[in-house]
């Protein structure tokens, strides 16, 4: 009687444990097993990953790369096997590894949150708490991380002008974005896999974007599903989507209404990334990963030439183009925006077709190294749009090296509508959790308002291109002051052994 015997029905460690074999492969997820012996050679992260935990439980390594509902959404539901009695499943006993051992001290011995005084802090802490492969996926450029260094750098090129003896009692540092009021011009830019970092992922972005009222927006490579996240929202909390468009483009349309129907607030296309960038410390960490044998599905001469970026985003469509604007315009309400836009020429362009506004963005430096910061491309936009009286006809964002409030500051004197910010609230996520991500928003506001005052701004709409030098804006190899915090949290630090370790 099930009553009497919850396991009636379920199925053994043993019977699981046979089929482990590319023949006949069985896998446990979220203690229910599934068949994934034909899906093996369409794996996008390769077969050896999933032989790895043939005829095992593989919860621990699947569950920071695919959000909950993959098998429920991919898998067919005859190969869905039913419940897994977990008392009979041998859980391997994993010998903590010597480096895990040292993590975990470092860990013991980590700074008080209260230490953090800025955002590049929260990088220090967390290039030592986290996990090896994490802390790599995301403080990871593209090629020589050229345009990744050049993103924070650019802001220091750019100099104040402040006025003086303006009344700053009362400074008001809201602002609206695509007609949503936000507490501070930045918004949580889209980044991928949130549970690398943090268990429980991307929802902790949208307890702290709920907490300092700013907009979250959704990656399409969460590792939350995106109901998940969604439903983490509270109140009229005001969501964004950031879209990877897929191949199938029916696919890409159920994706979308379903978000208009949840509520998501703006659509912004990923635009710069047809493929993703080479990121070598992402890939140098998966080199003793089964787990990157993305290019040969067969053979054992694993190719580990791209990292987890690739194992993910092999459904990215390389052939999107300006042709296919006017087919996102007619499939949503949503305002449309092209996240990755990188010339002038472009932001013109996407006037002609009609979408809401472009985020000025290089991908955190992750895509085309030695692309231009987000910064630059906006002084050289910016200045033409109001020559053609245009400025006004979308709104314009930019991301990339955002490490301060007088980096948005400077985005705002120049025009633009807000910021992104993504490597900072993934690092204050991981080292910290919700109260990183909250105190690093906390200590973005002080920066804001102290800064205001300091450049003579009671509010945003008082932040004007005369109160920048943007002179060097555009010289890109200039001696500057060694950046120390930067440079305290790069990996290039690290003396060469430890690097090929
Ligand atoms: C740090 C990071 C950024 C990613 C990101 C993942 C990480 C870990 N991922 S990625 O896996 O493809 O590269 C995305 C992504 O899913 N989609 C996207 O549009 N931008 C992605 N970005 C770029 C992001 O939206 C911003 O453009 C960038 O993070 C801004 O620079 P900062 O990190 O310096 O603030």
């Amino acid at each position: 009687d099930p009553g009497e015997n919850p396991h009636v029905g379920s199925l053994t460690g043993e019977e699981i444990a046979k089929h482990n074999s590319r023949d006949s492969c069985w896998v446990i997820v979220h203690n229910k097993a599934y068949d994934v012996t034909e899906f093996l050679p369409e794996h996008p992260g390769g077969p050896k990953i999933i032989l790895k935990y043939a005829g095992k439980d593989a919860t621990e390594e699947y569950a920071p790369i695919h959000p909950p509902d993959t098998l429920d959404k991919f898998l067919p539901k005859d190969k869905h096997l039913g419940p897994v009695n977990m008392d009979t499943v041998e859980q391997e006993v994993k010998e903590e590894s010597p480096e895990e051992k040292e993590r975990q001290e470092r860990i013991k011995g980590m700074p008080k949150l209260e230490a953090c005084y800025n955002l590049m802090d929260f990088e220090t802490v967390a290039r030592y708490v986290m996990k090896k492969p994490a802390w790599a996926y995301y403080s990871s450029g593209a090629d020589d991380e050229i345009t990744m260094r050049e993103n924070h750098s650019a802001f220091h090129k750019i100099w104040f002008r402040p006025k003086i003896l303006v009344d700053v009692e009362n400074v008001d540092i809201s602002t609206k974005m695509l007609g949503t009021k936000v507490d501070i011009p930045f918004y949580v830019t889209a980044t991928a896999l949130g549970k690398l970092g943090n268990p429980e992922g991307e929802v902790v972005l949208t307890r702290g974007a709920h907490k300092h009222n700013v907009i979250q927006m959704i990656p399409t490579l969460a590792s939350c599903s995106f109901d998940e996240i969604v439903d983490a929202k509270q109140g009229d909390q005001v969501q964004w989507l950031q879209l990877y468009v897929n191949k199938d483009r029916e696919i890409t349309k159920k994706i979308v209404q379903h978000a208009e129907a949840r509520g998501v607030k703006g659509l912004f296309i990923t635009v710069d990334a047809p493929q993703l960038g080479r990121r070598e410390k992402d890939m140098r960490t998966k080199f003793d990963d089964t787990g990157s044998n993305v290019q040969n599905t067969g053979g054992d001469n694993v190719d580990r030439s791209q990292g987890a970026a690739r194992a993910i985003s092999s459904f990215i469509d390389p052939s999107l183009s300006w042709k296919d604007i006017p087919w996102f315009l007619s499939i949503t309400k949503m305002p449309i925006l092209l996240k990755g836009v990188q010339r002038v020429e472009d932001v013109l362009k996407a006037i002609e077709c009609g979408v809401h506004g472009v985020v000025l963005s290089n991908h955190g430096g992750r895509q085309l190294d030695t692309a231009r910061s987000g910064i630059e491309v906006l002084a050289e936009v910016m200045p033409i749009l109001r020559e053609r009286g245009l400025q006004d006809k979308i709104e314009i964002y930019i991301d990339g090296g955002v490490r301060r409030a007088t980096d948005i500051i400077k985005a705002m004197c120049l025009g633009a509508k807000g910021v992104g910010i993504g490597r900072p609230f993934l690092f204050a996520m991981s080292a910290y959790g919700l109260p990183g991500v909250d105190r690093a928003m906390q200590l973005l506001k002080d920066e804001m308002i102290m800064n205001m005052r300091l450049i003579g701004a009671a509010k945003v709409e008082d932040l004007t291109p005369d109160m920048l030098d943007i002179a060097g804006a555009r010289s890109h190899f200039v001696t500057q002051p060694e950046d120390t915090l930067a440079l305290r949290a790069y990996d290039a630090l690290i003396t060469p052994n430890e690097m090929l370790k």
